[in-house]
């Protein structure tokens, strides 16, 4: 079989990578990779465990028995941690509010980063496409389509707040700002790296955005 397409796509929070990448992914016929979710799910094992997500060793050490299972199928996606459906789970604020702790560990980013490379190398499609915060600079430098998505701080939010109606407009704001700022001492996604196109959705409406994402792979791997 010949050697997979890959698409990365990297960018802050609420700036879209997820759905649009999903949507992307079935137009093109491609598998889709969140790589966010292995971060997030690297936390919620650490908490299932009763382990300190600031305590770096005990950290790396419960990647031992982190059994991780990632759909990569647009149309049916599911995350699980030895056999636990977490689907849902990852996306609580309990988990949201501590991934970052996990995420800056050298050693857990080297690893998750290695699992990504196999899913990539390894899908039966004929491309996937991955997103996250490193995807285009780190994990994938050197697929042929690498797209930051941004959008403004305002639209990031106000994006955010609508998928979370359980937490106040404040508090989702301010947990985003730190998460970002966390973040972004780690990975560099609020400037595209040398080759990387920008798409900033601020001004588009979602099917616009992946109407953007779709052109861009098309002129890039055709
Ligand atoms: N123009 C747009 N581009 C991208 N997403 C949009 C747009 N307008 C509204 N949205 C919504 O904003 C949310 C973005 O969340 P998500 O895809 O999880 O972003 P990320 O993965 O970057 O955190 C989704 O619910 C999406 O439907
Ligand atoms: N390639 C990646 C993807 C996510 N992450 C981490 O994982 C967390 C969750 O990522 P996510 O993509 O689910 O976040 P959202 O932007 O969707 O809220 C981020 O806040 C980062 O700490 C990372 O460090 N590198």
């Amino acid at each position: 079989m010949s050697t997979p397409i890959v698409v990365a796509i990297d960018g802050p929070a609420g700036s879209g990578k997820s759905s649009v990448s999903k949507a992307a992914a079935r137009k093109l016929g491609f598998a889709y990779l969140d790589t966010g979710a292995a971060y997030r799910a690297v936390a919620w094992h650490v908490l299932n465990e009763a382990v300190d997500p600031s305590d770096e060793a005990a950290v790396i050490e419960s990647l031992e028995d982190f059994g991780y299972v990632i759909s990569t199928n647009p149309d049916e996606y599911f995350v699980r941690v030895n056999e636990e459906d977490i689907t849902e789970a990852i996306r609580e604020p309990r988990i949201t509010d501590v991934v970052s702790k996990v995420a800056k560990i050298p050693v857990v980013r080297q690893y998750l980063s290695d699992l990504f490379r196999h899913i990539m190398a390894t899908t039966d499609k004929p491309g996937i496409i991955a997103e996250g915060r490193d995807i285009t600079t780190v994990v994938a430098p050197d697929a042929p389509a690498r797209i930051l998505l941004t959008a403004s701080e305002e639209a990031r939010m106000a994006r955010r707040s609508a998928e979370l109606p359980q937490q106040s407009q404040d508090q989702t704001a301010s947990a985003l700002r730190a998460r970002d700022a966390a973040d972004s001492r780690v990975s560099d996604f609020m400037t595209a790296a040398d080759g990387v196109v920008t798409v900033d959705s601020t001004d588009f409406s979602y099917e616009q955005t992946i109407d953007a994402v779709v052109e861009v792979i098309r002129s890039r791997t055709s």
